[in-house]
């Protein structure tokens, strides 16, 4: 049994440290004679709640001392002859009634159950050392030491872990409140009045449009977009997530591929992303009147064998990932672009931020040198003036006099078709209809913290659906095994009557099979909450991220999580005309309160005051930890996943830009409090040396072990996208071969 015994913080602080150095001792003493869990508790030294609360016999050893007066007094004094007198009478009655309860006592004592053991054995206590401890102790010596049995009877029974607050609780760094800068965002309108029917598309198009996509107006991105392109000019796009991009245009580049004959390649290259499937339904919904136009998709996780086979075949309109495009460039000779007619770039700036920049290159110099006349389109929600260079420049003189189409007050018009038009803004416009917060927790808290919030969100509320973004792989499988081993089990007895559904975590990565993803049935409209764990690298992340939800007029949430030393993160995005609320981890921590699965040992919630219902939250959330820990420590196994986990999860945080580096340095984190947040007791040894050797002030005992060298800017981002983005890319394996080892080795304790 590994429990540390101790009662919860406030009064009783010094007691806690004294009571957790002492147990192991007092345990080993003691061990011939007590069982073990007796033992545990009965080294508690200070109760840590009110005496006589929790008391289960009416037995006060004030009492029984004012009796022993008594009857010493009666004793001294000669014995009446005669008959009893009232008084006399009085006094052995209220004697009497002392043995016939201790007997009661005793007798219930008798059942076989260690409640009652103990209760007997606290009984015995009381009765047979009244002297002793009349001479040696203070009176209220035998009531706690009723209150210890009691306590550690209770546990016993409950099969309950003890809790000691202060491990999770103290040394963590204070939380200041969060200076809101003052941000206008930027808004956009999403929906206009006109209808598909007005623009001159192909009647079974429209008729696609109404029945199969149950779409009948346009949205204003593609009230301004669909024109321009069907027009046959090139674009560049920029509008916010969920805007309706995709149709803006799907439905240009279907209508015209249908009007032109025999068959035309088309390639579209974009970042693997979660609206790949929603992509490929847009593609193939359109082929529903025009079954000769053939959609094809090139994106991993599938055979190449299998994909060269399609590509002989031949496609119209080719869906692809920049890596397994370029590796069939490389490696498949039926692949030819010497008629492509149309190219679209979608999320254009992301795919050169999470370093497809020279994928791109490769991609865009095979369609330039065979295929020089097309129509391009970039779009991306987070399109700025100094990305848009960087793509057309990458795209070469191809893409010719663009019109700049972007959405905002007063930009009813293209701009290129507008007398001045205004530039691309530096700022991000997210929908209207989200609720942005951030959160600042201690890194000993987050996972508690994350847990809390989406038991709230999942088990006490109806309806939601959240994304929780984190920075690797390795953290999703790792979180996904936890949460249903921990968060999953047992009912809740506090809603007997209507137990809540139970929770169903899903995972989604890189590194899983592209069909495993599309199985899921992923409902993206339905999602209710965004939750960052873990920080974007950048703020256009930010805004694809909680583009997940509050998409084409809907209402969402998103939250970003953030310790106290990254809090300077909010002016970062404020800078981009994102504003976010506050949430208090305290208020996130109290979701706890509802759920009587991680009870503490206190009663604090009979207690109505602020202290006492803090004090509450902070023992569930302790009983919640010591539950990950005890499902982390379980076997070596879990324990080794645990210490992938945190290492992927610190080779992110190497990854993010030197523009970013003040806020997210990896010299900033406390290792100790991270393994915690990976359910770890103890930081593995050796992270120093994984981190290349960046943190500051800590303990290095793997000097002797060589450091790895530090990434280059080029592999960190492909460390990066291989955690967060890869789609099965063969670069990813030989990256996988890479990591350092040197983690696995053994612990080392960090407090
Ligand atoms: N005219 C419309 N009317 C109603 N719904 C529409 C319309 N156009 C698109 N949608 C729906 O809006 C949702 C979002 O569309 P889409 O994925 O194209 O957005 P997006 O702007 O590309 O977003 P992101 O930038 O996040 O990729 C989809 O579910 C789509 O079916």
């Amino acid at each position: 049994m590994f429990c540390l015994g101790s009662g919860p913080r406030g009064p009783t602080q010094e007691h806690e440290t004294a009571s957790g150095s002492i147990n192991k001792g007092s345990v080993d003493s003691a061990a011939s004679t007590m069982s073990e869990d007796t033992l545990l508790l009965n080294v508690t030294t200070t109760p840590s709640f009110p005496a006589g609360r929790r008391l289960r016999t009416p037995f006060k050893p004030s009492d029984k001392w004012k009796k022993r007066k008594a009857e010493k007094r009666k004793a001294a004094q000669p014995t009446p002859k005669g008959p009893p007198t009232k008084k006399a009478t009085r006094s052995l009655e209220n004697t009497s009634d002392h043995v016939s309860h201790q007997t009661v006592q005793q007798g219930q004592s008798q059942k076989p159950s260690s409640k009652d053991f103990l209760t007997k054995q606290a009984s015995q206590i009381s009765a047979k050392k009244p002297e002793r401890t009349q001479k040696t102790t203070s009176k209220s010596e035998d009531s706690q030491e009723l209150h210890k049995n009691v306590q550690q009877e209770d546990r016993k029974v409950e099969n309950k872990p003890f809790i000691k607050t202060s491990s999770l609780f103290r040394n963590n760094p204070d939380i200041p409140d969060i200076c809101k800068p003052a941000v206008t965002q930027l808004k956009e309108t999403v929906f206009t009045s006109d209808s598909f029917a007005a623009l001159e598309l192909h009647p079974h198009l429209v008729s696609t449009l109404n029945n199969v996509f149950k779409v009948t107006t346009m949205t204003s991105v593609q009230k301004q977009t669909i024109p321009v392109l069907l027009a046959g000019r090139d674009a560049v796009v920029r509008s916010q997530t969920g805007s309706g991009k995709t149709l803006a245009y799907g439905i240009p580049l279907v209508h015209s591929l249908q009007a032109i004959k025999p068959k035309i390649k088309v390639i579209q290259s974009f970042k693997l992303n979660l609206v790949v499937p929603h992509m490929l339904c847009s593609i193939t919904g359109f082929n529903i009147p025009f079954t000769w136009i053939v959609p094809g998709v090139l994106m991993g996780g599938e055979k190449r064998k299998s994909e060269k086979a399609r590509l002989r075949k031949g496609i119209n309109i080719l869906i692809a990932t920049p890596g397994r495009l370029v590796d069939h460039i490389s490696n498949t000779l039926s692949i030819a672009f010497s008629a492509v007619r149309w190219l679209v770039l979608d999320e254009a700036d992301r795919t050169l931020d999470l370093g497809f920049e020279k994928d791109l290159t490769v991609i865009l110099n095979a369609i330039n040198a065979t295929s020089p006349c097309r129509q391009n389109v970039l779009l991306s929600a987070t399109l700025t003036e100094g990305k848009l260079s960087w793509v057309l420049l990458l795209a070469g003189i191809s893409v010719k006099d663009p019109v700049s189409i972007h959405m905002g007050e007063g930009m009813e018009e293209p701009a290129a078709l507008m007398p001045e038009a205004p530039g691309i803004p530096q700022g991000f416009a997210v929908p209207e209809k989200l609720q942005q917060h951030v959160v600042v927790v201690p890194s000993k808290l987050r996972l508690v913290c994350l847990s809390a919030f989406i038991l709230g969100k999942t088990k006490f509320e109806k309806g939601h659906k959240l994304i929780v973004f984190l920075s690797s792989c390795e953290a999703v499988e790792f979180l996904l095994t936890l949460f249903t081993t921990v968060l999953c089990k047992g009912k809740n007895p506090s809603r007997s009557t209507s137990q809540p559904a139970p929770i169903i975590f899903y995972r989604l990565h890189g590194n899983m099979a592209q069909e495993d993803v599309a199985a899921r049935g992923l409902d993206l409209p339905q999602v209710t909450w965004i939750v960052q764990y873990n920080p974007p690298v950048s703020p256009a992340e930010y805004v694809h991220r909680v583009g997940r939800t509050a998409r084409i007029g809907a209402r969402g949430s998103s939250l970003l999580f953030l310790t106290p030393s990254e809090m300077t993160y909010v002016d970062v995005l404020a800078n981009h005309n994102i504003s976010m609320s506050e949430m208090k981890m305290q208020d996130i921590l109290a979701n706890l309160m509802l759920d009587e699965q991680f009870k503490g040992r206190g009663n604090w919630g009979k207690r109505k005051s602020a202290g006492a219902v803090e004090q509450d939250v902070r023992e569930r959330a302790t009983v919640l930890q010591t539950e990950f820990e005890n499902a982390v420590h379980a076997n070596k196994d879990s324990v080794q996943t645990a210490k992938k986990a945190l290492q992927s999860f610190l080779r992110a945080y190497t990854t993010y830009p030197a523009s970013l580096k003040h806020i997210f340095h990896i010299r900033s984190l406390h290792l100790g409090h991270a393994a915690k947040s990976f359910g770890l007791r103890d930081a593995p040894q050796g992270l120093s040396a994984a981190t290349g050797g960046l943190q500051k002030n800590r303990k290095d005992t793997s000097r002797k072990t060589r450091p790895p060298k530090m990434l280059s800017r080029k592999r960190q981002m492909a460390a990066l996208l291989h955690s967060e983005y890869a789609s099965g890319l063969e670069d990813v394996s030989a990256l996988r071969k890479k990591k350092p080892k040197q983690m696995e080795k053994g612990t080392q304790r960090v407090s």
